[in-house]
């Protein structure tokens, strides 16, 4: 086991969450949805990224956005918990990220490719793993064609890994609960269901303080 704080013990506290499945499936839409209705229960990591940020998107809320070179000497120096290279451009948690939510004492929330899910295996965050899966690849094309973010060629490449993604959410004992976010609030009761233990200690805890 590799502790997340070099050596220290992870903070006692709600366990994270981890979502994951292919680019499209849903997840920023759903944990969005999530941050926003309990706000007061949930942070989402920031992640940094080398990819350029998106039209609406904000540095240091939906993304760190560094260049390979800083994020580079960041992973050296040991401040991750995980990285990966995803469509070409690099993502990562770093430890600080996690650790300012969990300071809150709030859920915190992780947004991470398969990658990613495979090195947090490996750390003591012990989060609970949700996969978000769309209902079919058509519909996951049509979903990424519409977002109207990615070039044809970065669509044709979350498209090849959304193939191995859906493959490797089958793997028994990977994830705790998988959604498919067929219609969006069916998804979400889905996703609020699973985490409903977490979300209610959370409350209780805060209202004893
Ligand atoms: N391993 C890892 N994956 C990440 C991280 N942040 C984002 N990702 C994943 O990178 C992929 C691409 O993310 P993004 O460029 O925002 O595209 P989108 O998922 O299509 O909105 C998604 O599968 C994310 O879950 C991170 O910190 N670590
Ligand atoms: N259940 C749904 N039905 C229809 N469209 C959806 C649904 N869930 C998400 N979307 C749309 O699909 C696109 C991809 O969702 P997004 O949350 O960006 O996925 P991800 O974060 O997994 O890449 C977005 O344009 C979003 O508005």
């Amino acid at each position: 086991m590799r502790d997340l704080c070099g050596g220290e013990k992870a903070m006692a506290g709600p366990r994270p969450v981890v979502l994951s499945g292919p680019s499209g499936a849903g997840k920023s839409t759903l944990l969005k949805k999530l941050i926003k209705e309990y706000d007061n229960v949930f942070g989402f990591s920031v992640s940094h990224t080398t990819r350029q940020p998106r039209p609406g998107e904000e540095n240091g809320k939906d993304y760190h956005y560094v260049t390979r070179e800083a994020m580079q000497m960041a992973i050296d120096g040991g401040k991750f918990v995980e990285s990966a290279v995803f469509s070409g451009n690099m993502y990562g948690t770093s430890k600080a990220a996690v650790q300012d939510v969990q300071a809150k004492n709030l859920i915190c929330i992780l947004d991470i490719d398969m990658q990613g899910v495979r090195n947090i295996k490996k750390t003591d965050l012990n989060p609970i793993y949700v996969s978000i899966q769309p209902p079919s690849m058509d519909i996951l094309e049509k979903r990424l064609r519409d977002r109207k973010t990615e070039s044809e060629e970065s669509l044709q490449k979350r498209l090849n890994a959304a193939h191995v993604d859906m493959e490797f959410s089958k793997e028994e004992g990977l994830f705790d609960v998988v959604i498919v976010n067929d219609t969006l609030e069916d998804a979400y009761g889905k996703l609020k269901g699973a985490l409903l233990e977490e979300i209610n200690q959370v409350k209780k805890s805060s209202m004893s303080v």
